[in-house]
């Protein structure tokens, strides 16, 4: 049998196996740093290069079949990101992305066939009113992947928090999460409903989905 296990390349990571037993334990894992302070500047200037050349649209609700704008839900624009046209300072963000996601795989069985990921800009007094990451005809989003690419220093007063809204032991608790440069956040998104808080100061970062079939 030994041989079998010596035949797989497999080494033990121990930041995803954390990120693994937060999501069992908890529905969402917070890793702070997951991106260098360096590789967020870099996505930072490719959000500003592309906002200027008009890319960024003004998001919608629900799906790309049945989509309708409505500011008073959510107010950010979004450009999504193709994997393929990927730029030098995208390809660092997928390698390091598809990096943990095939290690959920082949540890899981989460079955992740496929992937999507957005830039999202949420202007001045922008939010997005409470929600579940899944439409009513179209449930194959698993897990929510949310970075963030502000600058360092981001203050309470700028607003813009991620509210997770848990049960924990039937009760409803919210826990807040600063959209600090670097920080990844992973949820359940079937599971866990959340907002982002009005925003006083423009607010930057890459929203994701990994999702079944
Ligand atoms: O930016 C965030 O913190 C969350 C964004 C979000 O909930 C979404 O795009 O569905
Ligand atoms: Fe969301």
């Amino acid at each position: 049998m030994s041989h079998l296990f010596e035949s797989i390349d497999f080494v033990e990571n121990p930041l995803y196996e954390q990120i693994i037993s937060d999501i069992g334990k908890q529905q969402f894992s917070i890793i702070e740093n997951f991106f260098s302070l360096e590789a967020v500047e870099t996505l930072r200037e490719a959000v500003s290069t592309r906002y200027e050349e008009d890319r960024f649209k003004k998001a919608a609700i629900g799906n790309r079949i049945n989509e309708t704008i409505e500011t008073a839900v959510r107010g950010d624009l979004i450009l999504w990101m193709d994997e393929t046209k990927a730029t030098p300072k995208e390809r660092f963000f997928f390698d390091q992305i598809n990096d943990l996601v095939s290690y959920l795989n082949r540890t899981c069985f989460l079955g992740i066939l496929h992937k999507e990921f957005h830039y999202a800009i949420y202007p001045t007094n922008t939010f997005y009113k409470r929600h579940l990451d899944t439409f009513q005809n179209d449930d194959r989003r698993k897990l929510s992947f949310v970075c963030y690419l502000n600058e360092e220093g981001w203050l309470p007063e700028n607003g813009g928090e991620l509210v997770l809204y848990l049960n924990e032991n039937g009760e409803e608790v919210e826990k807040v999460i600063y959209p600090f440069p670097g920080r990844l956040v992973i949820f359940e998104s079937q599971i866990i409903e959340h907002e982002v808080r009005p925003v006083k100061t423009e607010r930057l970062s890459i929203t994701g989905w990994l999702k079944t079939r």
